[in-house]
């Protein structure tokens, strides 16, 4: 495949245009939207609306007149449909690491008597340093399973087994369906860390039964730096869940004022404190864009770009780096993970030519192919630059040596 080649599939698919919805700096190729999404046109005027006129003008006002009292469960309509629930099942706030907090907590209040949680060890650190937390707070169980067969390690003490999707450093895609029904065969819940693929693909959590899950808004949902995660609570479990930080604004009634605490319906009950309003509204604009998304496309354009990714790397590059990432389209997510001793001067080198991927200790780059806007051509001119780095030696720069980039 030659850039002419990238560019006919480009010309020929359902996204041709779609790069031009986002603030993107003319030139790069971005492949890092795995780790913060890009900027979509239109999110700037309204926040700006938002402070100006709802802020600035409307004050307090605007909790009714700017709707800014149901912006959550708006949002969470939007993100729903990414993951197949309705409004009433997700909700929208916090962080990724505050709602599985929540959400584990929540699980051996619906799962009594049971007192493990089982997690697999090469998912992303907050995950475990949450479910730790969460051991040493209810002293129950954190039982590591093999990342190859987490099943292995589910009994009639488990109460949730807890796997992130698609695996941040490989990219690796676990089959959620299957899992779940695992899980459900040895009584427990399953709860599923929707980071890495919400946005990217279509996610069904009510086809697959899932009980919980979280997700955040930063990365395929281009809700900026911080924005907004989502946790997500079958129907089945609306009524019996109870999270652990009951604040007013996951009451039934907050402004009744009462004394009591009761949970308002719905996954409305995992909300605390008042709603990041500016934050909620950046990531309502910017779900827009999905509006006219078909998932299914998006996905065959996903798997399109690592595809070409991959073949390309092997062509070009077999003998220079290794393939982390699972071969097989079904078993990745959007992302592709290439081995390197030196992976982080090829960060920093790839970088500075202007293609922006991430580094992952200890030895992988990371690129992200954000399916929205990353294009066939982007695929080509990222692994060209990756040639002409490792051929110029680019990459063993001495200012590559102090590894002190922080992301
Ligand atoms: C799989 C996964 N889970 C959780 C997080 C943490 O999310 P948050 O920063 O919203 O707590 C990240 C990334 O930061 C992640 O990749
Ligand atoms: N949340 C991040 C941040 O505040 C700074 C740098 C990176 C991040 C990330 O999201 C990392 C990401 N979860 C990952 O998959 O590695």
């Amino acid at each position: 495949m030659d850039r002419a080649g990238a560019l006919a599939l480009d010309a020929a698919g359902p996204f041709r245009s779609r790069r031009d919805r986002f603030l993107l700096p003319d030139g790069l190729v971005y492949l890092d939207g795995n780790s913060l999404g890009a900027l979509p046109r239109g999110v700037d005027e309204r926040l700006h609306a938002a402070i100006t006129q709802e802020w600035g003008h409307g004050l307090i006002g605007s909790w009714n007149d700017a709707g800014w009292m149901d912006l959550p469960r708006r949002v969470a309509g939007r993100v729903g449909r990414l993951v197949g629930a309705d409004a009433g099942s997700v909700h929208v706030g916090d962080s990724t690491s505050v709602l599985l907090f929540k959400l584990l907590v929540a699980s051996f209040g619906l799962r009594p008597g049971r007192r493990v949680m089982v997690l697999e060890p090469t998912t992303f650190p907050t995950d475990g340093y949450v479910a730790a937390g969460v051991a040493e707070l209810l002293d129950v169980e954190l039982r590591w399973c093999d990342p190859a067969d987490p099943a292995a390690s589910l009994d009639e003490d488990v109460a949730v087994l807890a796997l992130t999707h698609v695996d941040f450093r490989s990219g690796a895609l676990y089959d959620m369906a299957a899992l779940t029904r695992a899980a459900h065969e040895a009584g427990a819940l399953v709860c599923w860390d929707l980071c890495h693929s919400t946005g990217a693909m279509p996610v069904d959590l009510t086809a697959v039964d899932a009980d919980l899950a979280v997700g955040c808004g930063y990365k395929y949902l281009n809700g900026g730096p911080g924005a907004p995660a989502f946790g997500y609570v079958a129907p089945r479990h609306h009524a019996a869940l109870r999270q652990p930080i009951t604040g007013w604004m996951g009451h039934a009634q907050p402004f009744a004022m009462t004394l009591d605490y009761e949970p308002a319906p719905g996954a409305a009950r995992l909300a605390s404190g008042t709603p990041s309003v500016l934050a909620q509204t950046a990531l309502d604009a910017a779900l827009e864009v999905f509006d006219d998304v078909d998932l299914a496309e998006l996905r065959a354009h996903s798997e399109s770009l690592t595809g070409l990714f991959i073949d390309l790397v092997d062509a070009r590059l077999g003998d220079r780096v290794g393939v982390v990432t699972p071969r097989e389209p079904r078993l990745r997510g959007s992302q592709v993970s290439l081995r390197h001793d030196d992976a982080y001067g090829i960060v920093q080198a790839l970088i500075a030519r202007g293609v922006v991927g991430d580094f992952r200790t200890p030895d992988v780059a990371r690129f992200g192919f954000a399916p929205l806007y990353v294009t066939h051509a982007d695929v080509f001119d990222a692994v060209q630059a990756l040639v002409e780095v490792l051929d110029g030696e680019e990459h063993l720069r001495p200012e590559y040596a102090v590894r002190n980039a922080v992301t």
